[in-house]
């Protein structure tokens, strides 16, 4: 007899959150929450890129025009006929509206029917009445959208070109406030995502029914994935108890608090309250910290975190040690002048990058959004000097310093697994062993150093695939699990070989540090 698969979750409700999910049984880190394919999948609004109607992959543009498009419509560019047959996202309705409106309607316009793409496949759903009624529950914040400038510029961007290329009627009043709806909707409750492969930069967005429903906190308790079919995975990424609330960080986790509260409110139409908004110290990651500019020992972190006027004069900002304090606008100068000298560096300049660094260090805390945004860019300077033959002992020791830096905000932001997580470890791993090699080579270390040292670095590449290895084989992030896999398996007999070789009788060889 074939057992009924326990739900994992049930919708429930509440004034605060809406519906949300919560969690109908204890839950373990890395175990599927749920399993979703999108309802409907299309470029961000207003994007003006070629892509395939069908696959979304990001297509060249020859002269302007796609080089092979859908031979019903004559209009959708599509990869070819693989992608013809398989019509994935390019439906029989899609097809048959641009066959409808060939007067207004060619391949040369495709620019504009590619910025309306994603509202008018939600719309074409209105024939299917059982998911229509779904779509017509999702939230779309029209009290607080009316009239804004993001209604403004949608009904410039989509209703105006939706009516002008023939798609709705022109003359339905009701088709605007529909339209509206549909934007608020798809505003509200896409996930962002990337293009099949992940690598032509294309952003795409995607509606699915039930993960929409989850609700946002800036330090999430699950992990999701998603693969080149969008087919979105979510997983628990911390131990979850019955009746807990499932979230999902909606904003980005490195941003500091005014940041992700703003990107929340100006988006998703809330204002975040949880515990790392709430904190003036972040939960102890001071992304948001200045250096008390009075005690210089101690960093001060906004009062209230939540209030709505962080860089007015009366704001106070305080200092943790010795409780002296400052007014917002003294903080905003601070910021404004760090963020035009960060703007203006030259991002392959390791020296420049440095002293930059250096800096601000006299000026804000070491995990301030600002300096992590510094340390990715220096991150990446390093990546590509370590990608060299022969990168500097130096490089090397500070590329895994800024790797473990970037760890240990991410340990206390993004408790559990996490993908940003899971690639720092990886990138540990590299200098370590690369670091171990080179100090045995100067006969720096014994072989039992150099075995542990690579250990410390197998330790690093194992953790790092409990996260990486969630990920589709078909994500740059699943290919590097595949890589950081191999690699593991070449350092595992690379330990074995040292620990054999360190167990031989030893010849008087002596090292210069034991
Ligand atoms: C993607 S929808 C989630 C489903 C929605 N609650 C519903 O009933 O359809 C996002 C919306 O949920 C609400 N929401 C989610 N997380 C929240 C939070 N932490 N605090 C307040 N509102 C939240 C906000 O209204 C937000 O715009």
């Amino acid at each position: 007899m074939k057992s009924t698969p326990v739900l994992k979750y049930k919708v429930s409700q509440s004034e605060k959150l809406g519906r949300y999910l919560q969690a109908a049984k204890d839950l373990n880190p890395g175990e599927v929450i749920l399993r979703e394919t999108p309802i409907t999948v299309g470029p961000i609004t207003s994007s003006k890129d070629l892509l395939c109607l069908s696959c979304l992959r990001s297509l060249p543009k020859i002269k302007k025009v796609p080089q092979y498009v859908c031979s019903r419509c004559k209009i959708a560019p599509l990869c070819g006929t693989a992608c013809e047959e398989r019509g994935r996202h390019h439906t029989v309705d899609e097809c048959e509206i641009f066959q409808a409106n060939k007067l207004r309607l060619s391949a040369s316009n495709i620019e504009d029917i590619t910025g309306v793409l994603l509202p008018l496949r939600l719309w074409l759903l209105k024939r299917n009445t059982e998911l229509w009624t779904r779509i017509e529950s999702l939230e779309a914040h029209m009290d607080k959208r009316r009239d804004t400038p993001v209604w403004i510029d949608r009904e410039e961007s989509v209703v105006n070109v939706m009516k002008s290329l023939g798609l709705v009627s022109e003359d339905d009043a009701s088709v605007l406030e529909t339209l509206q709806r549909l934007c608020g909707v798809l505003d509200v409750n896409t996930f962002e995502l990337r293009s099949p492969g992940g690598l032509d930069g294309l952003l795409l967005r995607g509606l699915y029914l039930e993960a929409s429903l989850m609700a946002h906190d800036c330090r999430g308790n699950t992990h999701l994935t998603v693969d080149d079919n969008f087919q979105l995975t979510v997983y628990a990424s911390l131990p979850i108890k019955q009746g807990d609330t499932i979230f999902f960080n909606y904003t980005s986790s490195l941003l500091g608090t005014l940041g992700r509260r703003e990107h929340l409110l100006g988006g998703k139409y809330f204002e975040c309250e949880c515990s790392l908004c709430k904190d003036p110290y972040e939960l102890g990651s001071y992304m948001s910290s200045i250096l008390c500019p009075r005690c210089r020992r101690g960093y001060i972190g906004m009062q209230n975190p939540l209030t709505k006027f962080p860089f007015e004069k009366v704001t106070r900002w305080r200092c943790e040690k010795c409780r002296g304090s400052i007014g917002g606008r003294l903080v905003r100068a601070t910021l404004n002048i760090s963020r035009s000298l960060i703007d203006d560096v030259d991002e392959g300049d390791i020296e420049e990058l440095e002293s930059l660094t250096t800096k601000l260090l006299k000026s804000f805390h070491p995990n301030h959004f600002l300096m992590l945004a510094l340390k990715q860019k220096l991150l990446a300077a390093y990546r590509r000097e370590v990608s060299t033959p022969n990168p500097r002992k130096k490089i090397l020791r500070k590329m895994l310093n800024a790797c473990k830096d970037m760890h240990d905000v991410l340990e206390i932001v993004e408790p559990g697994i996490s993908r940003l997580k899971g690639i720092m470890l990886y990138e540990m791993h590299l200098p370590l062993v690369l670091l171990a090699n080179r100090s045995y080579s100067a006969n720096e270390i014994s072989p039992t150093e150099l075995a542990s040292r690579l250990e410390e670095a197998g330790g690093l590449l194992k953790k790092s695939l409990t996260m990486l290895l969630l990920e589709p084989a078909d994500t740059p992030e699943g290919k590097l699990a595949k890589r950081a896999l191999q690699e593991l398996k070449g350092l595992n007999q690379n330990i074995i070989d040292v620990k054999t070789f360190a167990e031989r009788p030893r010849k008087n060889k002596s090292h210069k540090n034991k």
